[in-house]
């Protein structure tokens, strides 16, 4: 460990001392200095807790493309409250077998059906944008806080293409489950990033904890029921894929394969998975479908907004391939054939990727390009610093999608750089259906506004890199219904 640069550390506390009292966005600028002062290679001691920061490209390519470097780092455990050993957390054997039996639920064939849920969830979060627009302008508001949309709107396509149900979360955003949802991602950034938090003993005596289990009981109970409600359908036979039920309100018009229902018809071992199996999956679903693309659907919104160019590059691609008329839905071909719009995705995760942090568990002393890893050791890799490489990315702080065009794709030249879906066996199994979603919202939100921000243009946005990337200060965006 010596022989690994990093910060002086102190008895006990080792290097926690730098981050205390530090606000998130603090500490995301303190990690850049600590890299700049000490390489792409440097140590952290966090109370008990070693880890080593690894920012050379050669250094990810070697971990993530590794298949033995495959356990997920200890910060992971506080998620376990909520997704017990679902594919984000999980490792080893059980890893692999659930890694096996649910990437057939990503096949196109199957996204090509939840492409009819985004579109339609879509048109109720351009409903809403438009009552607010209409608010606005009645109360002279300064903008409209988008943020705050997309975020019910991915937790109602999470909802209905993992479980098959709708929460209506769009239209009722103080329900129970919403409540929870909220309640949940709060206790997960404060246990990850604030180290009195960390200890169980005497985290478990604050009114944190009690919050957490209220929300947990609520979240699991949710989730066990339609298990249970879907699994007696199946067992009844009915409703079909494509059924319409009238048994229950709740349920999308039309019955499609949810995650759920694959999950319920998987065998391991030739046994098929138990209640608590398909809930901490499904449960692992809600948790990295919603806030991801949340987030990354608020910078490419502020992209857009910030670079009117773009914006109307990505206008007029989407009239050229879904036409004028504002009620065509949109639908899986059509998407793919949006590719200016890709571009500009791509470019805003690399400038602002979802997930800023990765963290590996170092299970046996291990050699990284010549360096010791120390058995116990966690790695960090950070998408978000890889991305702003100057010596990978060309102005790395601007904003450029062209640098994804097919030609001179930054993409293919560095796949270990820019990693905002991470790489290698446990890269997101979600990303299809993430650029498709992402895609939807897209196509619908511009073909009926233009959106300008509100706010200071001079400097970028100030981040804060928790679980999930996000900005210090809400985005505040000015909407203008487009007349045809
Ligand atoms: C813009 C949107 C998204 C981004 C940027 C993103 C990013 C990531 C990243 C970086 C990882 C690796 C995490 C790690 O190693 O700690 C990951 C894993 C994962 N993601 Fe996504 N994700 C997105 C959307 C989604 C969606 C929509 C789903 C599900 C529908 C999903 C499901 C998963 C799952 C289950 C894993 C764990 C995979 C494994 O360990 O085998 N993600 N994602």
């Amino acid at each position: 460990m010596r022989e690994i640069p990093g910060p002086r550390s102190l008895p006990l506390l080792g290097n926690a001392n730098l981050f205390l009292g530090l606000t998130p966005a603090e500490a995301c600028l303190l990690m850049g200095k600590l890299a700049e002062e000490h390489g792409d290679t440097f140590k952290l001691w966090l109370g008990p807790w070693f880890s080593v920061m690894l920012f050379d490209p050669r250094d990810v390519e070697h971990v993530l493309s590794s298949t033995q470097l495959l356990d997920k780092a200890f910060e992971y455990d506080f998620l376990g409250q909520w997704l017990n050993q679902g594919l984000l957390v999980s490792g080893g054997r059980k890893w692999h077998q659930r890694r096996k039996i649910i990437t057939p639920a990503f096949h196109f064939r199957i996204l090509e059906q939840y492409v009819e849920i985004f579109d339609r969830q879509t048109r109720q979060f351009v409903k809403n944008l438009d009552t607010a627009l209409r608010k606005e302008a009645a109360n002279s508001w300064n903008g409209v806080d988008l943020g705050r949309f997309i975020h019910l709107c991915t937790l109602d396509v999470i909802c209905e293409t993992a479980m098959g149900v709708s929460i209506h979360a769009q239209t009722n955003a103080d329900s129970d489950y919403v409540r929870a949802v909220k309640t949940i991602s709060m206790v997960l950034h404060k246990r990850m990033f604030n180290i009195f938090y960390r200890f169980d003993l005497t985290y478990m005596l604050t009114p944190l904890a009690r919050a957490e289990r209220r929300a947990l009981n609520v979240l699991h109970e949710f989730t066990e029921k339609i298990i249970v409600q879907r699994r007696e359908e199946l067992l009844r036979g009915t409703p079909s894929e494509t059924e319409t039920s009238s048994a229950d309100a709740d349920v999308g018009a039309k019955r499609k394969m949810a995650f759920l229902d694959i999950l319920l018809q998987s065998t391991v071992d030739e046994k098929p998975l138990t209640n608590l199996d398909i809930r901490e999956e499904v449960d692992t679903f809600m948790f990295e479908g919603h806030d991801t693309t949340s987030s990354a659907l608020m910078f490419f919104f502020y992209n857009l907004a910030t670079h009117p160019e773009s914006q109307q590059k990505c206008f007029e691609e989407i009239k050229s391939v879904i036409g004028t008329d504002v009620q065509t839905p949109v639908t899986y071909e059509l998407l793919n054939k949006l590719h200016y719009v890709e571009l500009c995705i791509k470019e805003t995760l690399r400038l602002y990727p979802s997930v800023p942090l990765l963290g590996r568990r170092v299970v046996e002393e291990c050699e990284i390009n010549g360096k010791v890893i120390p058995a116990g050791t966690n790695i960090g890799i950070s998408p978000l610093f890889m991305g702003r490489r100057e010596d990978l990315f060309v102005e790395p702080n601007s904003f450029k999608p062209e640098r994804f065009d097919v030609v001179t794709t930054a993409e293919k030249l560095n796949p270990y750089a820019y990693i905002p879906f991470s790489a290698g066996p446990r890269n997101c199994i979600g990303q299809k259906f993430a650029m498709l979603e992402i895609k939807a919202i897209v196509a619908n939100t511009l073909r009926h506004f233009e959106i300008d921000f509100v706010g200071d243009t001079s400097e970028p946005p100030v981040l804060i890199a928790e679980l999930i990337l996000r900005t210090r200060d809400p985005l505040m965006f000015k909407l203008k219904e487009r007349v045809y």
